[in-house]
């Protein structure tokens, strides 16, 4: 069943140096009793779910932003035509807004300000995010997914498994944190509820290996997107690191231009204690988005202005739950309609 597989994984590993290095062949022999058989894949495309409308989005976000809601209606508890420059500065702060994000958003507006006025200043600051076009994706389309303990990684990995499924793409899973057992387990049974593939290995194993693997088997077997996690690891933790950087290189060994995309998961209940952490992150492989968890549990919506505006990386989704359909995409005008919803009576 695998004689193809492995003459695509023999092809691509040629390298001396990196066979030398990760002796990877090896590894792949190891992994391929943990590989769903191919008969299994085919479930793996449900029917298309339909896209939510503007208007339910934004209800999504209302939702997901209840706390940070409730926090702002305390300095506003009215919905008002006009509101004072110190209210909305006030606000802004009690939903977690930085400082600087604050006065560089509210740099030169008047002391009442309209619904209309403040929307654009706040829109604007997701402006510096470079644009990132989603059509014609390579295939496989392969995302690694960084990020410190806790953040959310394997919840978003199924959740972006559950996406990809509604959108009739075909996934596999790789279970790059070999660092914690649980983690593997924990991915496996999301992987088996969702019934997608997935390439794994013992506690302990070479992460770089089951990226390489995951890559090789969707190649072989033709699959729209690669999803793969890593251990969580802190900016200080130097070998960790060392080793999110061999598998950002390994991912290339398997296929040139992968990982297409390396997405930082943040944990939204930290604010923006987030940023530093992005920062280092960005600065150590490079990260080309954000994905914001744990929306629903703060109320520190504010926070996500100043994470895509410092950062100046966009944010893809955030997560609005634990429940594998629990993460929306993010859209600025969605997020910022929702907010001025709570506090302006409606544009006349
Ligand atoms: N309320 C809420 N909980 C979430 C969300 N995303 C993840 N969680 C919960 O956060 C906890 C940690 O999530 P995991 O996905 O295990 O985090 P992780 O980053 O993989 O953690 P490690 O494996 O320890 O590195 C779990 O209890 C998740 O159910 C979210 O958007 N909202």
């Amino acid at each position: 069943m695998f004689s193809f597989f492995k003459k695509k994984k023999e092809d691509s590993v040629k390298n001396e140096e990196f066979l030398e290095e990760e002796n990877i062949s090896d590894s792949i022999k190891k992994h391929e009793a943990d590989i769903t058989p191919i008969k299994e894949m085919s479930s793996a495309i449900i029917e298309v779910v339909k896209e939510e409308t503007p208007q339910e989005k934004k209800n999504f976000f209302s939702r997901a932003l209840e706390k940070t809601f409730a926090s702002i209606k305390t300095v506003v508890p009215q919905k008002q035509e006009k509101i004072s420059f110190d209210d909305i500065q006030e606000l802004l702060i009690e939903a977690d807004m930085e400082y600087e994000i604050i006065e560089k958003a509210m740099n030169g507006l008047p002391s009442e300000i309209t619904r209309k006025q403040l929307r654009h200043r706040l829109v604007m600051l997701f402006e510096h995010a470079p644009k990132v076009d989603l059509s014609n994706l390579p295939k496989p389309f392969v995302r690694l997914i960084i990020g410190v303990n806790g953040a959310g990684k394997t919840t978003t990995i199924a959740k972006l498994a559950n996406i990809s499924k509604k959108n009739q793409k075909t996934v596999i899973l790789g279970a790059g944190d070999t660092f914690r057992a649980a983690a593997i387990e924990q991915l496996s049974t999301w992987a088996s509820k969702l019934e997608v593939p997935i390439i794994k290995t013992k506690q302990g194993h070479d992460a770089s290996a089951v990226a390489y693997d995951t890559i090789s088997a969707a190649i072989a077997r033709d699959i729209d997107n690669v999803i793969i996690d890593t251990a969580g690891r802190l900016q200080t933790q130097t070998n960790l690191n060392n080793e999110l950087k061999k598998i950002v290189k390994v991912c290339e060994k398997a296929m040139i231009g992968a990982p297409h995309q390396k997405l930082m998961i943040l944990d939204g209940t930290q604010g923006n204690t987030a940023i530093a952490q992005a920062r280092a992150f960005n600065e150590m492989v490079g990260i080309n988005g954000i994905i914001v968890t744990k929306l629903d549990g703060t109320a520190k919506g504010g926070a996500l202005f100043s994470i895509s505006n410092q950062l100046e990386l966009p944010i893809f989704y955030v997560g609005i739950g634990e429940k594998q359909d629990d993460l929306i995409e993010f859209s600025p005008d969605d997020f910022v309609d929702s907010l001025l919803d709570e506090i302006y009576t409606a544009e006349k």
